[in-house]
This record gives structure tokens, sequence and C-alpha cells, in this order.
């Protein structure tokens, strides 16, 4: 059900209808989030008559199909008739404003602001420009905890007056819900000593304890003290919600509001005219307005302490949402999502830890060097136990994310491994010695190549081998004196690439050949595959 005008349209609602709600944030329906229409915000952020006035945003958030855009077509009818105390319109007039509707599927999407800029003059002289804003329902079947998070989020960091709207109670998981969301805006912002947010307003729909809190503020104030009380017997959990709700904003209040009557929850047919609605609802929502909009108690929108103009808030708009498009922030989860994981990246911890405990005990930095076939071989046999502890820990999540987390965990281990194997080749003195060597016996080789050309007759080609044992001379003292002073690092790390080189192409394929001569055997330690030995010992 649309509201319908179906009688001759009063004053205000000529005015209304001739306005309209504008979508300044879009909802993409494509899972490809949120943006924001500039042009739209500017044509009503940046008219000549409020541009340069200091603003007040008022914002309604909280959980889909709870009243919200409802609540706001009377801030409107406020704001059009704010001289009047007849304010809340004729008996029989529909409401008409922001799209409103019964039945149980979402309506709002994006955030909305009123097509029109509220110019009002404050008991101390000053003159504001008044927005209000309506925005997507939270915990709509299409919405992700994302998406929830974002909207929520800008909603409360562009406005100065917050209201959380919430059916029947505040109950645990509203608090819990609003310290995400609002740790989400927190991020996005410039850290600062001071509270982040402005006015925070809890307001409870369809209150029936009127007989524990009474409606509206004064119960709200009693019963949100009892809610949001610290005390040392609660558990940690809940204190840190509290505490994090205290420390988010500069002034928090609560309002207790009563049902509107079966008429208005269940009649199809209902179009927001006040002769359906309960006389205790209209007269708590008499009080509700003012409380929020009443020229004493409207809050300018404030960041780090300036106050702001609607010039300033579009730049803020733009700023504010440009980061929640990018991808610097984290996502927000569901709390079993987040919890799952969690308990998975405990458990690859826990089973890191036992491999590298291990490891530590095995080659770790004070233990000798170690055969690498032996520590491949130790590694194969931890890691097989690591991954073995890793399942056998109770985590939520399913199979599919253990199998995730079980293949980071394989893949660090053998990380592990390769930075292990490094440090035990780092122990074996023969490695350690191998640029010297390989530049002495350079040095040596060429020294007795330039004697025997020398001999020969050819002398260019004993220059030539003299000069090559100059280089390698130069480079065997460079490389000394990188290892002493730790100066150079990377100088010394190409002599060792290309002493590591010459070993491999020169050195080792000279001993290899001597080797396959039988001269060197005995001599060479060399490891051979066990299979071919024995082989080799059948044949001999
Ligand atoms: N029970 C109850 N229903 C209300 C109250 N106020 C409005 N409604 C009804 O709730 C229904 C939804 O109203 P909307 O204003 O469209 O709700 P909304 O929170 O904006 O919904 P979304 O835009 O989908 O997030 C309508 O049928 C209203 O008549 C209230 O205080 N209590
Ligand atoms: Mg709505």
């Amino acid at each position: 059900m649309r509201c319908e005008e179906k009688e001759v349209p009063t004053e205000v609602q000529k005015e209304v209808g001739a306005v309209g709600p504008v979508h300044i944030v879009l909802a993409h329906e494509d899972d490809q989030g949120f943006s924001l229409d500039e042009e739209a915000l500017e044509r009503l952020l940046l008219r000549e008559e409020v541009v340069d006035l200091d603003v007040v945003v008022v914002s309604v958030a909280g959980a889909f199909r709870k009243g919200k855009s409802f609540l706001l077509d009377f801030l409107l009818r406020y704001m059009y008739n704010q001289s009047s105390s007849s304010w809340m319109g004729d008996a029989e007039e529909p409401l008409t404003g922001f799209t409103w509707r019964g039945g149980c599927e979402r309506e709002t999407t994006g955030i909305q602001a009123w097509g029109q800029l509220f110019l009002v003059d404050r008991p101390d002289g000053s003159k504001v420009a008044v927005m209000l804003m309506d925005t997507q329902g939270a915990f709509d079947s299409q919405s992700t905890v994302r998406d929830c998070a974002t909207l929520f989020a800008l909603s409360t960091m562009v406005s100065s007056i917050q209201v959380y709207n919430l059916s029947q109670n505040v109950q645990e998981d509203d608090l819990q819900h609003l310290q995400l969301f609002t740790e989400y805006g927190r991020l996005a912002m410039e850290q600062t000593n001071e509270k982040p947010f402005q006015r925070l307003m809890f307001l409870v729909r369809d209150w029936s304890y009127p007989y524990e809190h009474p409606y509206g503020l004064e119960g709200g104030h009693s019963f949100l003290e009892k809610r949001l009380q610290v005390t040392q017997q609660q558990h940690e959990e809940l204190q840190t919600v509290r505490r994090h709700i205290h420390s988010c904003f500069s002034s928090i209040s609560c309002f207790l509001l009563p049902h509107p009557g079966l008429r208005v929850a269940t009649n199809p047919a209902f179009d927001g005219r006040l002769t359906d609605i309960d006389e205790d609802f209209k007269r708590e929502l008499f009080c509700l307005v003012p409380t929020l909009l009443a020229p004493e108690n409207l809050v300018v929108k404030e960041i780090g302490g300036a106050k702001l103009t609607c010039r300033d808030l579009l730049h803020y708009f733009k700023a504010y949402m440009k980061i929640y498009q990018g991808e610097e922030l984290p996502h927000p989860k569901s709390m079993l999502q987040a919890t799952a994981e969690a308990n998975n990246l405990a458990a690859v911890a826990g089973a890191r830890a036992l491999y590298t405990k291990s490891m530590e005990q095995l080659c770790g930095g004070d233990t000798p060097y170690m055969a690498p076939l032996e520590l491949s071989r130790r590694h194969h046999a931890l890691r097989l136990e690591a991954v073995r502890h890793f399942r056998s820990v109770k985590k939520m999540g399913g199979e599919e994310l253990c199998r995730r987390y079980q293949e980071q965990l394989e893949a660090e281990l053998d990380l592990s491994h390769a930075s292990y194997s490094k440090l035990n080749d780092g122990k074996n003195i023969f490695r350690a010695v191998r640029t010297p060597a390989t530049l002495l016996g350079l040095v040596f080789l060429c020294y007795a190549a330039s004697l025997f050309t020398g001999l020969l007759g050819a002398r260019w080609l004993a220059s030539m081998c003299h000069l090559l044992m100059g280089v390698a001379l130069v480079a065997l003292l460079t490389w000394l004196y990188t290892r002493y002073s730790g100066e150079l690092r990377p100088l010394g790390h190409v002599i060792d690439r290309v002493a590591a080189a010459l070993w491999e192409q020169v050195f080792s394929k000279l001993c290899e050949a001597l080797r396959s001569r039988g001269r060197l055997a005995r001599w060479l330690p060399i490891r051979r595959p066990r299979l071919a030995s024995n082989n080799n010992l059948k044949k001999n």
C-alpha cells in the first residue's frame, strides 16, 4: 500500500508533494555496493540560500520495516509547520513525504534526503539549515553485513542527530550491531581524541512496559541508564560494548514510543491519517518530534570540533563515500563467519607453533649443521603432525573453510622449511668458505696459467691471466671487507652469486670429471642415491 492522496491536498501536502525525497546514495542491485549521486547532493547543499549556513543533519537508521520513513514524514510535517501547535496536520490527511508502506518487503534503499533544506532561526540568533535523511533498513534479505554497516556508518558520520530506530526493546544484539557499525564508521574517520559522533537517540517503538518505564524521554532515560550501565560483575564482553557506545557519541538519549495501534500495523488500507492512529502514540509523537527538531534542540554538525556548513558537508560526504568504495577498509563479517575465521586462525597458529618449536630444537640457530636430506625428512614428519593437530582442534565454519586454512598452514610450513634449510646451509663450513675458496682457487689457477703461458711465450695470454688474477684478488678482498664490516652487502651478495656459479659450473664439474675417473672418489664426500650405490656394489 503506497500513500495516495484521496482528498483535496492541504498546503503542507502541496509543499511536500512539490519537493519529494532525493536519492543521494544509490544502492546497486548486482552486489556492486553503493554510489554517491554527487549532482543530486550538490543541487541540495550548494543552493545559494543554504550553502554557507551551518548544517544540522537528522538521520533515522535501524532495521528494515520498523516505521522509519513513517516517522520521518511526521518530522517533515513539523518542519513545514513549525510555528503551529497543530503541526501534526488534519485528522484525515494521508501521510506523505518519504515513501513508506506496509508489508514485509523492504522499501527504502540507499540513503535519501528530503529535497529541500529547512532554514531555522535558533534562539541564539544564528540561522541553520536542517537536512532530513532516511536510510535503507538494515538486515533485509538482500543486504550483506558490509552493506548494512556501510550505510549505518555513513549516515552516523554525516549526521549530527542519529535516531537508532528499534522495536519493542533494546536487546544485546542491537547494542552489538551499533558497536560494529560505529566502529566501522570510526575506522574511516581520522583519529582524534574527541568523540567521533554527536547525538544518538535510541527510539524504542511499540514500547509495552510503561508500568516499568513510562513512555517518553524520561522513561527512556531511566531505561537506557539501566541498559547501558557498566558494572564490575558484568562479563567483559558486555562491558566493552557499553564502553564503546559511550565513547562514540557525545550525547545519548532514549525515547519510548507506544504502539500506534493495530490499524497502523496491520491494515493494508491504512494511509497514515491521524484518525487511524492511537491517541497514546500521537501524544508521545507530539513530544518526540520537537525533542529532535525544535530550534533550541538542533545540533549543528561538527567534525573534529569544527562546525560544518552545507559546503563542508558536501566535501565530507564525498570523502567518506570514497573510503567506503575503496578497498582499504576491512569487510565486516557476520558473527558466525568472523568466529569461524577466528577459530581457524587460532588453530593454524597453534599448529604452526608446534612445528616451529620442534624445528627450533632440531635445527635452530644454536644447533649444529644437519644433513639436508634428514632435515627434509623431519620437516615432512613434523608438517604431518602439525596438520593433524590443526584438524583435531574443534572449529566452526565447516569443512571447506577448514580445508582453505589447512592449505594456508601447509604453505606457511613449506616456507618455514625453506628458511630453516637456508639457515642450515649457512652452518655448513664448506658453504661458508665456498666464496673465498673459489676466489682463491681462481687466483691460483690464473697464476699457474700465467706462468705456464709465459713459459710458452704467449705473453698476451699471460697478461690476460694476470688481469683475471687481479680481478679475483680484488673480489676476494672486497668480499672479506663486506663480511667483516657488514657494509656494501649487495656487492657481497653479487660476489657470492658469481662465486657460486663458478663453483657449480667449473669446480664441481671439474671435481665430477675427476671423480668419474675414480681418482678423487675416496676424497670427495658425496651422497649417492642408495639404490644406485647398491647397484654399483652388485656390479662390482
Ligand atoms: N508496529 C508499528 N508499526 C509501525 C510504526 N510506525 C509505522 N509502522 C508501520 O510499519 C510499516 C513500515 O513502515 P515504513 O516507514 O515503510 O518502515 P521502514 O522502516 O522505513 O521500512 P524500510 O524502508 O523497508 O526499511 C508501515 O505499515 C507502518 O504503518 C510503529 O511505531 N509500530
Ligand atoms: Mg523506509
